[in-house]
């Protein structure tokens, strides 16, 4: 039996981030992967084909010239899915080669196969030539997810699909219902609409991303609606199936029943409320760790499960799930197993998130709302991008960038940006904030001019100059004008 100092299992950048640690750290090392491709669903099914999908989109229908593919569409329905694919083929055939590359140089052994756990220190891998067993002193389980599919949907893959088969769409269907208005609801919602798609987005909370501050989500709101897309907030879908409907000739549409009562038909249905572990084939009962309803697993700060040489990070271990995340927290699990890195330098409220939607958006630190009910008193600076020449230079009128300062320290306590730039835009605050900056640090420095970075002086200038206000007379203030 082969023996390693770590197994890895799964190929996602949870999985991926910690191998490559390991073999960094001079470990020997195996990682196995049960599907025939490489990068779990950050590569093939999620992250980056959703974002090349929508880049090519947004080029395809105008939103910029660049043309990849060697001319400008004229009309959307001169798009192909095929075209739209081709282009986010390519670009996961790249990754693929990055990340075998990545673990060839480095020394990880890549096995192929299901792995499962059959002691404590065991695993057996199922693959194609057979059954392997392999033993190891450490584990990562980097497993993921998959789109939650209830049985009491009849998903056919054609019609009614989750996100996970809408790139193999052979058509652009000309309506479309998206159930859930978390990201990747809100995110497909987006892209089908630039291409012409009548879209009808169902959300049973009374906004769509929950998580967002409440002014940057109203903000989107209008966008979405200003895109065609109908907004169905607070409404739960009941039921779904295909209906035939008769006008002429005869169509299979699929309907959706609302619990109010109301019916939505369709030509097709995405189905995204959420995703599902897959733990409960990784024999986790030899081991002694339970997973919950959902299948996913409990870890401590170091990404321990109950049992110490055996980590988990990424999407099994739950919120945020975001491919950045699985990252950081894979390689983090991997320096506390062998003990190499100072583990506390880690500020998980920091992390951002990114949602490529039409347009963007992204957020680091805390909402109004989050402050609000934690009793921080705080001042919000605002800029938008009509009033910043590079804005203006890009034609992006909508776009706007909200600094949350705290009214007596002047320190950055969230930043939130939607328009042009927005998931690059964040980290600047995202540092500053890091680094326990203050609103000043924008308005004593010099930014290139003009950018859309312009924006945090200007949110600067703005939230202090109202805290002048406030405090006029009654306590020292800076003095800023713009
Ligand atoms: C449509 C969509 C868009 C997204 N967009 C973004 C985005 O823009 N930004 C962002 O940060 N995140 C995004 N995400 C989230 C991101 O893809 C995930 O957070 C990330 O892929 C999770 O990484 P992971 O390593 O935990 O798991 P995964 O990427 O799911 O990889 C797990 C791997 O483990 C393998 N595996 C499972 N069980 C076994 C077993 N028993 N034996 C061997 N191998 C096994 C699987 O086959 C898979 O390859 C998106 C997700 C989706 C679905
Ligand atoms: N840009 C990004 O970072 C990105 C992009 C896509 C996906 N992701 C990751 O993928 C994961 C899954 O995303 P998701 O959008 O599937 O899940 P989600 O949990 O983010 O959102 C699901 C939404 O569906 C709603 N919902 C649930 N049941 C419903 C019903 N019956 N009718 C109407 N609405 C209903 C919920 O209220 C929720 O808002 C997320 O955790 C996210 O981190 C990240």
């Amino acid at each position: 039996m082969r023996h390693y100092d770590c197994i890895a299992i799964g190929t996602g950048p949870a999985g991926q981030k910690g191998a490559i640690q390991a073999a960094k750290l001079g470990k020997r090392v195996a990682i196995v992967e049960k599907r025939q491709v490489l990068g779990g669903a950050q590569i093939n099914t999620g992250t980056i084909p959703s974002k090349a999908l929508r880049e090519a989109v947004l080029h395809l229908t105008g939103a910029n010239h660049k043309g990849h593919f060697g001319r400008t569409k004229s009309r959307v329905s001169e798009i192909t899915i095929a075209e739209l694919v081709s282009f986010s083929q390519r670009v996961i055939r790249h990754e693929w080669d990055v990340i075998r590359d990545q673990f060839d140089r480095n020394g990880v052994d890549l096995l192929w196969g299901k792995a499962r756990f059959t002691g404590p220190n065991e695993l057996a891998i199922d693959g194609p030539g057979g059954e392997e067993r392999l033993s190891a002193d450490r584990f990562l389980v980097a497993v993921g997810t998959k789109p939650a599919r209830p049985a009491s949907v009849p998903f056919n893959e054609r019609t009614i699909f989750t996100s996970d088969e809408v790139l193999r769409l052979n058509h652009l269907p000309r309506t479309m219902i998206v159930v859930g208005g978390g990201v990747i609801g809100t995110e497909y919602a987006c892209i089908m609409a630039a291409l012409g798609v009548q879209v009808t987005l169902v959300e049973g909370r009374n906004r769509v991303l929950g998580f967002l501050d409440q002014e940057i989500a109203d903000a989107f709101q209008y966008f979405m609606r200003q895109q065609g897309i109908t907004l169905r907030l607070g409404e739960k879908v009941e039921r779904i199936e295909e209906v035939e409907f008769v006008n002429g000739s005869t169509h299979q549409l699929v309907q959706a029943k609302l619990e109010s009562g109301k019916t939505l038909r369709a030509q097709t249905l995405l189905y995204a409320v959420g995703r599902q572990g897959v733990c409960s084939e990784l024999g986790l009962a030899n081991v002694g760790i339970e997973f919950d309803d959902r299948e996913r697993l409990e870890v401590n700060q170091f990404y321990q499960t109950n049992i110490e040489h055996v980590y988990a990070a990424g999407d099994v271990i739950g919120f945020p799930a975001l491919a950045s995340t699985s990252m950081e927290q894979g390689r983090r699990a991997i320096c506390h197993a062998f003990g190499c890195c100072d583990v506390t330098n880690y500020n998980t409220s920091l992390f951002p998130y990114g949602i490529y939607a039409v347009p963007e958006i992204s957020m680091v630190g805390k909402t109004e709302e989050q402050l609000t009910a934690e009793g921080i008193p705080y001042e919000a600076g605002i800029a938008n991008y009509r009033e910043i020449a590079r804005g203006q230079i890009l034609g992006d009128e909508l776009g706007m960038l909200k600094m949350l300062i705290h009214q007596d320290t002047h320190k950055i306590l969230g930043v939130h940006v939607i328009g042009t730039g927005a998931t690059e835009l964040v980290h600047i605050g995202q540092a500053v904030m890091a680094l326990d900056g203050d609103a000043e640090f924008f308005v004593n420095n010099v930014f290139n001019f003009p950018t859309l970075a312009e924006c945090y002086k200007v949110a600067a200038y703005n939230g202090l100059n109202k805290l002048n206000h406030v405090y006029s007379g009654t306590c020292e203030a800076v003095s800023v004008s713009l």
